[in-house]
């Protein structure tokens, strides 16, 4: 019993996981099934498995280096020390680049939220000016202090969590076996459209600056880091499963080809599901859902980048360098919601785009590097230079698919 008296209690891993299931979980799930109707049910399920296998590990190659220094050594120590000036240059480039196209991405889809949330009201308002009110909320958020963001993020999280079990369970009665298995195609293709989902479910998954504040919350304990990926990325590849199955299964495949016209915001997304399911409490539920999912997220990487441009332009902690570093973190993508609302699902794929640096080939990089500096005595990720190609392979591939896709090489299902 006296090894009892020197083991310090650990925080439980459920703050973990909500952490990382809270972060992966957002707006980046509304374009899954607008964007992964060419390759349907079957292909798509295994583009997000694939996907969940390769950010997972990703993750755990930024444990595995992080480990190496000291508790609070941010994402940027770490990779200036075992990468270099200049791959750090790109690692904060691309960071910086997600999240602030993230950001317009959530404007545009509470913007569309809002927009559909009011006309069942019967109330006409435009989803420009619903994404701005919205996004000056959240910024009035921010700018108040880390503590009323976190205390909202909790309240919203629940909301969406809750939320979100009883519009599935609903939406899982619904489902029409005929429909999910497009029985009704004649000699469909399903695996030419499997690529272009990919940049989607990379972005769908991406978490990945939350690993060293992880290690700042548990300390050096690299089992229960571990536990927490596992479970937080787990969790949210059982909702994506779920709200596939809930959405493909209600909305026939064709339908989809105009949702992806409209701009497949998720207004009309949520639309063409109402429009299915004759039931007005389920109706409502999901509008609810919509609007929890797109605030909790919009929360976590506004943050993210009020933080991270505050340390960049060294703004302190007063009210008015709040103010300072809330302008710049907030203008340039409001201004992107007023000129272009429709943008939601571009802005995924771009974030999908950059988050490949930071999320799938640095991590790999860093892996590598610190076990050639310091042998990772403490923790190491299984596989070997295999498991390191691998994500390298997967991140390389990704952005490849993503340019190509945007230079309307690859086929597109219309
Ligand atoms: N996974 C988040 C987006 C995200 C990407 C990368 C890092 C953090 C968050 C979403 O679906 O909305």
């Amino acid at each position: 019993m006296a090894t009892l008296s020197t083991t310090k209690a650990s925080p439980s891993i459920l703050g973990g996981v909500m952490i990382i299931g809270g972060t992966i979980i957002g707006a980046g799930m509304f374009s899954l099934p607008v964007v992964m109707a060419g390759s349907w049910f079957f292909w798509s399920l295994a583009a997000l498995v694939f996907t969940w296998f390769c950010m997972l590990h990703s993750g755990l190659m930024i444990l595995e280096a992080n480990l190496n220094y000291r508790v609070g050594a941010s994402f940027d120590t770490v990779t200036k020390d075992l990468l270099g000036k200049g791959w750090n240059l790109i690692n904060g480039l691309s960071i910086a680049f997600v999240l602030y196209i993230l950001t317009y991405a959530y404007i545009s889809a509470s913007g569309s939220v809002i927009h559909h949330t009011l006309s069942e009201m019967s109330i006409e308002f435009p989803a420009r000016f619903a994404g701005l009110i919205f996004a000056l909320v959240v910024a009035f958020i921010v700018w108040l202090s880390t503590r009323a963001v976190s205390r909202m993020t909790t309240i919203v999280l629940g909301a969406k969590i809750l939320t979100f079990f009883m519009t599935f369970g609903g939406l899982m009665w619904h489902v029409e076996p005929a429909t999910l298995l497009d029985s009704k195609s004649v000699n469909p293709s399903y695996l030419p459209y499997l690529f272009m989902t990919l940049p989607f479910c990379l972005a769908s998954f991406g978490y990945h600056g939350n690993v060293p504040s992880l290690m700042k919350y548990y300390g050096k304990n690299p089992q229960t880091i571990k536990r927490c990926l596992i479970w937080g990325t787990g969790m949210a590849l059982v909702l994506y499963v779920i709200w596939l199955v809930g959405s493909m299964g209600n909305i026939p495949r064709g339908d989809f080809i105009a949702i992806a016209d409209k701009g497949g915001n998720i207004d009309v997304l949520v639309q063409a599901l109402s429009g299915v399911l004759n039931s007005r409490a389920l109706d409502l539920l999901l509008i609810v859902f919509s609007n929890f999912a797109v605030a909790s997220s919009f929360l976590g990487v506004t943050l993210g980048l009020f933080d991270y441009l505050a340390d960049l332009f060294k703004f302190d902690d007063s009210p008015k360098d709040r103010l300072k570093t809330a302008l710049v973190t907030f203008i340039p993508p409001m201004l992107g919601g007023v000129i272009w609302p429709d943008g939601f699902i571009y802005a995924i794929g771009f974030a999908g785009l950059a988050a490949t640096v930071w999320a799938a080939i640095v991590p790999a990089l860093l892996a590598k590097a610190s076990r050639r500096k310091f042998g990772s005595p403490i923790y190491r990720v299984w596989g070997g230079n295999k498991m390191i190609a691998l994500i390298v392979l997967f991140g390389v591939g990704n952005a490849v698919i993503h340019i190509l896709s945007s230079f309307n090489l690859l086929p597109v299902y219309q």
